[in-house]
Parts: structure tokens; C-alpha cells; sequence
């Protein structure tokens, strides 16, 4: 069944996700050396710092230099730009990480720069997926409020990322959300990774949450995530964004 930690404040949840994540870490390296992770954009980001940065219980025992860190999604800009899921890793964490804690940070995997605006978007993608490894030890996802997660969307047009089954990582056009143009890992990825962790706060996110937990919506790429994976899934969220949903009544 899908695990669901919800918590009355932000703050709460930050501190779990970062208790999770260290558990994750700890499991990871006790099999070998990497803790092989992947991470998303979009709000997870700052929830991130918060707990993995400037939680010193929980910053005193993240072992950077043993993490490997991969985007469940990229947009396809330059690395700088503001759209950059890695630029908002680096601005939030690595940064911070680096400055005030003077941490050797992660081995980090990103898309190549070099292609971006040269029409090469099948090779990006193609390109990115041959530095993933074989399975993820964890990986932590959005959710939309239109129910998608990484870049995988609802919606018929979209389709084509969700019925995905040999690419491991795709290149998603026309994207209802800007930028137009990214790549995603695709649901391969996702069923064999190891963990699956969901962050979803505020009462922006209630009306998909209950589309996704309590009509279990299976055209909604969150919902399907949970029917695919249910036993390795924990969800995050805070009292907002589960206001008047029995999660615990969840068939997933
Ligand atoms: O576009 C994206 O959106 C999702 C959800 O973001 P959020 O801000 O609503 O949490 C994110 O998971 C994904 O990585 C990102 O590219």
C-alpha cells in the first residue's frame, strides 16, 4: 500500500522528508558506495534545502560526497536559465551547501548544455539516459496540480510519454506547462526504482490529491505512479493540501 505522512506544518514535513531521504541514504550505502538518487523541480527544491541544508540534525548526517544526483525531468534551456531544474538545485542547495558549509558536494548529472537550441532534443534525452543507472535507490517526485509528475502529463496528447516502455528518459514537447520543450524519465524508470517519494503542500494541490487518492484517476500520471508502484510509494504533505481527504480509505 502507498504510505501517506501528513503533517500540520511546512516545517514538518521538511523534517521528514529529510528523516526519509537519510534512511534511503543509509540503506544505499550499506549495499555499496553510491547513493544513486533522482530528483524533481518545481517546489521540491526549497522543501530540499530545508531539510537536507539547514536542519543541522538532519544536514550533520547527508553524506554528499557519497550521493549522485539525477533530475527526474529537465527543461531544455541553458543551465543558468531561471526554467533549469538543475539551476534551481544550485541555487537553493548547492550553493548554500557549499558556502555555508564549505561540504564537498554530490557528483551531479546533467543534461548537455552544449545541444540545447541546436534541434537535438531525441539526442538530449537519449544522451541523459545513458548516465542512469540501471536503478535508483530514490526517487523524489512532485506532483502538478494537474495530477503530472516529472514531465509526465495527463491528456491524450501526452499519451505518448505515459505508453513509453523501451526509452528510459524521453523527450516531452509541446508541454501544457513552459517550458515547451524537456525531458522526463518515463514510467520504466520509475517502477524499478527502489523508493518513490512524493512532496505535495498547500491547498493549491487539494483537488488533484483527491482525484488521485480518493477516485484513484488512473488517467492522472500521479495516480498511475501509485497503482504501479504502491508498495514502494510514501507520499509528504501537509494538512492543506489533504484537507477533507480520507487518505487512510486509499485502494492503492
Ligand atoms: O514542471 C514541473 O512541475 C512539477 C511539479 O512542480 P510543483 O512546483 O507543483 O511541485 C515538478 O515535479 C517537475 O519536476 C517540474 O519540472
Amino acid at each position: 500500500m502507498v504510505s501517506v505522512h501528513a503533517y500540520e506544518k511546512s516545517e514538518e514535513v521538511a523534517h521528514s522528508v529529510g528523516k526519509y531521504i537519510l534512511e534511503k541514504q543509509n540503506e544505499a550505502l550499506a549495499r555499496g558506495e553510491r547513493f544513486n538518487v533522482a530528483i524533481s523541480g518545481g517546489s521540491l527544491v526549497k522543501v530540499l534545502y530545508k531539510s537536507l541544508v539547514a536542519t543541522p540534525e538532519i544536514a550533520a548526517d547527508v553524506k554528499w560526497a557519497h550521493w549522485h544526483v539525477y533530475f527526474c525531468d529537465e527543461r531544455i534551456v541553458a543551465l543558468e536559465d531561471e526554467d533549469s531544474n538543475y539551476g534551481a538545485f544550485k541555487k537553493h542547495v548547492l550553493d548554500p551547501l557549499l558556502e555555508h558549509q564549505g561540504a564537498l558536494g554530490p557528483t551531479m548529472y546533467t543534461i548537455n548544455e552544449s545541444l540545447v537550441g541546436l534541434g537535438e532534443n531525441d539526442r538530449i534525452a537519449n544522451e541523459y539516459e545513458t548516465l542512469l543507472p540501471p536503478q535508483f535507490d530514490l526517487i523524489l517526485l512532485g506532483c502538478g496540480p494537474d495530477g503530472h509528475t516529472c514531465s509526465l502529463f495527463p491528456g491524450d496528447a501526452h499519451r505518448y510519454l505515459l505508453d513509453e516502455k523501451d526509452k528510459r528518459v524521453a523527450w516531452c514537447h509541446d508541454s501544457p506547462k513552459p517550458p515547451s520543450d524537456r525531458i522526463t524519465f518515463t514510467l520504466p524508470v520509475l517502477q524499478a526504482a527502489r523508493n518513490l517519494g512524493f512532496v505535495a503542500e498547500g491547498a493549491s494541490k487539494q483537488p488533484i490529491l483527491k482525484r488521485i487518492f480518493e477516485n484513484q484517476d488512473l488517467t492522472l500520471p500521479c495516480a498511475l505512479v501509485n497503482h504501479l508502484c504502491s508498495t514502494k510509494v510514501a507520499w509528504f504533505v501537509d494538512s492543506s493540501a489533504v484537507q477533507g481527504i480520507d487518505v487512510s480509505t486509499s485502494k492503492f
